[in-house]
């Protein structure tokens, strides 16, 4: 027999189904937006994002139409602000698709704000997606586009002043805007105490992502990340993208490399033309519905 659930306080069928996944330890939250009984605003983002007051996650991953591709993708930072590309949030939400029967065939496209990608499950374990790898698009350096306040076409190697220090940027656009500081060694105090200085800095007028990067061999890459809109996390597939492109734009690395992360490691190729491939797993933590609770505290 078949059980349908109702709401208990709008005595309707139960909607706010989520699954929330990680990877590499870059957590999110996926949900469905024709299946979600309240309105995605900045502070339901925040509280369902929230690690006391909500699930927690370092974002949300909504489902929407799209008539460019097959789904539709908004990525939500756990401030509310939106943004245009994720890397682990796209093999995530992939492995959704994938998981829950939406996509039916292993490869499809997905249309963000940062433009359309393509998502293809490399690997499965018990017939759920494990290995994706993400087409990302194309890699743009020219600092207009990304954006930068630069007098430099391209923002390599530019001098960005700190209330209380100074550092070599490199900024490049994978879809989201990125800054990567090469490092001879990685500090996480450090990246946590201006993190947010450099994110909000005037030189980036959507903010930025940051990344301090360590080159290893020419095969492989050790990163720390902060994200804007989140902070510190474990691992970004944007930001090893960004870092992968800065790396072969500077001819420190081969075209294809491992970026290393505190959260796992990711396998990216840089083609000729700057078109980004990403390899990596994702694996699902807990799949539910939000609690009535929850809901009647959203705005
Ligand atoms: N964790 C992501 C990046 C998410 C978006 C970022 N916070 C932004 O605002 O651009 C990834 O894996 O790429």
């Amino acid at each position: 027999m078949l059980l349908l659930l109702k709401h208990p306080i709008k005595n309707m069928l139960m909607k706010d189904f989520f699954v929330k996944s990680h990877g590499l330890g870059n957590d999110y939250i996926v949900m469905n937006s024709h299946e979600i009984s309240f309105e995605m605003n900045v502070e339901n983002i925040k509280t369902i994002c929230d690690v006391h007051y909500g699930i927690g996650s370092d974002g949300i991953l909504l489902l929407v139409d799209s008539t460019k591709a097959d789904f539709g993708l908004r990525i939500l930072n756990p401030d509310g602000s939106e943004a245009e590309k994720s890397g682990n949030g796209l093999r995530i939400f992939a492995k959704y698709l994938y998981d829950y029967g939406l996509a039916k065939s292993k490869t499809f496209s997905i249309d963000t704000l940062g433009g359309v990608v393509y998502a293809e499950v490399m690997e499965t374990d018990n017939e759920k997606a494990r290995t994706i790898q993400v087409d990302m698009g194309k890699a743009i350096f020219e600092a207009a586009k990304i954006p930068v306040n630069s007098d430099l076409t391209e923002c390599l190697d530019e001098t960005l002043s700190l209330e209380n220090q100074s550092y070599l940027i490199n900024c490049v656009s994978v879809g989201n805007p990125h800054c990567v500081i090469l490092k001879e060694e990685l500090s996480e105090a450090e990246i946590k105490q201006y993190g947010s200085e450099i994110e909000n800095h005037p030189k980036f007028p959507n903010r930025i992502n940051l990344q301090f990067a360590k080159v290893l061999s020419r095969d492989e890459v050790e990163i720390l990340i902060w994200e804007r809109g989140a902070g510190y996390t474990l691992a970004s597939g944007s930001s090893s993208s960004a870092v992968a492109a800065v790396m072969v734009k500077k001819g420190l690395t081969n075209r294809k490399l491992k970026v290393n992360m505190p959260g796992g490691t990711l396998k990216l190729e840089i083609a000729k033309d700057w078109q980004i491939r990403m390899t990596g797993e994702v694996r699902e933590i807990a799949s539910g519905y939000l609690s009535a609770e929850l809901l009647s505290d959203l705005q």
